[in-house]
């Protein structure tokens, strides 16, 4: 059992959300209930008639769950949802909730998820749950995103709760990107680990088809920008971390990014 706290919300407008907090006289909530009134309280944002983009993980299946309880009450019509992973889609169709994809809808009105990792300028560590290249392309279409978060998410820095920095990369010669992730990050004490899931010990295997690198970092990172741009070239990457558009970018940030893309392309 875990000690009532206020479950956290992170809007990517930053708008603010009144979320109930378990008086200190209420009894204990485990962390599960926790996170389904987050999820419960996230879901008053949705509203018939539109195009949602449904995540993934324990957080993101109470959303689901209260989507499709209101659809059965007629409380809600006409919804599309976008699932983030083919669980989430086998979820979802399990609640009778109506199902597309981005070629149909390729605008999002607003999509809910959990987090693994949240630091204080917003930035996501997300894919734990192995789910990251369809969250990352759905949720960026969004035009809101809701990220429901318990306070064990929250870090002063990325790769802070010292487990996994998930990294999707193809298949195709994995150990070469492996590599080149490890030596980006090399600096900050960091591993590059192949995730396994299969029951022989084979590589795990997204629902893309492709393999996972967990970045395991001593050291805080500090400026993500770098690392970030670098990785995002890198030809073997497919998906890593989600920047959220509510924590505003610095001239001089942006004028590092630009930098930082010119002498990578010049490089290459
Ligand atoms: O990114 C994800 C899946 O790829 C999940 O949103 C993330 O792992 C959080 O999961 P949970 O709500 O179970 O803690």
């Amino acid at each position: 059992m875990a000690r009532a706290y206020d479950p956290l919300f992170i809007t990517s407008d930053n708008s603010p959300i009144d979320v109930p907090s378990p008086s200190s006289s209420s009894m204990t909530l485990t962390k599960d209930e926790l996170k389904r009134i987050a999820a419960y309280k996230a879901v008053d944002f949705v509203k018939s008639n539109m195009v949602l983009g449904l995540g993934t993980g324990s957080t993101a299946k109470h959303a689901v769950d209260r989507i499709g309880e209101l659809l059965r009450q007629g409380k809600l019509e006409n919804i599309v949802g976008i699932p983030t992973s083919k669980k989430t889609q086998e979820h979802a169709l399990s609640l009778n909730i109506p199902l597309s994809d981005l070629d149909a809808h390729p605008v999002v009105d607003l999509s809910i998820d959990g987090a693994d990792e949240v630091d204080p300028r917003l930035n996501l560590v997300k894919g734990r749950g192995g789910s990251l290249l369809r969250e990352k392309m759905i949720e960026g279409a969004s035009k809101k995103f809701v990220v429901i978060v318990d306070e064990s998410k929250m870090v002063k820095h990325i790769g802070g709760s010292k487990m996994a920095l998930p990294v999707e990369i193809v298949p195709f010669c994995w150990k070469f990107t492996a590599e080149r992730l490890r030596r980006v990050m090399e600096g900050y004490g960091c591993e590059a680990k192949l995730r396994l899931g299969g029951e022989k010990g084979e590589a795990f295997v997204t629902d893309n088809g492709n393999y996972i690198v967990d970045m395991y970092l001593e050291k805080d990172m500090g400026d993500l920008s770098v690392v970030s741009i670098t990785i995002g070239f890198d030809a073997g990457v497919l998906s890593c971390m989600e920047y959220m558009k509510a924590a505003p970018w610095f001239e001089d940030e942006e004028y590092k990014t630009g930098s930082c893309c010119l002498s990578y392309i010049l490089k290459k």
